[in-house]
């Protein structure tokens, strides 16, 4: 089994749904194992557009990297994501931050996801779920120290899949 860890996004429509029935579809191949809190986060990137709703997930899967990609793209396509402006509005976004400890850099895949250090709405919910990770040699607490621009706010009431 792989152990993976998503970030997942949606700042359109219903997004707390949009999250629950990303996290329903992905457990039909991905076992998850935790599910951060949501947390309400200010857009990063193209700045005119709704605060997301954010969140971390962690699984097991016996998907290779790329079927996983592939499943994970499937998932967006059904809830019909539609590709407009670049770092704007989304139904749903399912990232692939990490895929056990491996590098990947395909044309298609980078993992661990390329921008993930920078961003603070990706390593909150991560912290979370799974605070002794190490990434680039670094815990992410001591990530998140310098990151301390972005608003992000933690909704009350916990995410159940
Ligand atoms: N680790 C990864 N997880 C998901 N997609 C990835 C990853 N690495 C590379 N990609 C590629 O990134 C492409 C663009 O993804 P997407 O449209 O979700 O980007 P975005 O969400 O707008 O921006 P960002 O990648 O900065 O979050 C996908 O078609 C996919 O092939
Ligand atoms: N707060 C926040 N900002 C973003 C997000 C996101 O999920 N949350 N996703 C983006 C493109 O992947 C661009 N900007």
């Amino acid at each position: 089994m792989n152990r993976v860890f998503f970030s997942l996004g949606s700042n359109l429509g219903d997004t707390e749904a949009n999250i629950k029935e990303a996290l329903r579809l992905l457990s039909e191949k991905v076992r998850v194992v935790r599910v951060s809190s949501f947390y309400e986060t200010e857009p990063v990137g193209y700045k005119d557009q709704p605060w997301f709703l954010n969140i971390a997930a962690e699984g097991a899967t016996s998907l290779s990297p790329e079927e996983l990609l592939q499943f994970t793209q499937s998932i967006e396509r059904q809830m019909k994501r539609v590709k407009t402006i670049v770092n704007g509005p989304r139904s749903i976004d399912v990232d692939i931050l990490l895929f056990n400890d491996d590098m990947i850099k395909t044309e298609t895949l980078t993992i661990p996801h390329p921008r993930m250090l920078e961003r603070a709405f990706v390593l909150v919910p991560l912290y979370e779920i799974a605070p002794g990770l190490i990434l680039d040699g670094r815990y992410i607490k001591d990530h998140l120290d310098g990151l301390k621009g972005e608003k992000i706010r933690k909704r009350l009431g916990q995410c159940s899949a």
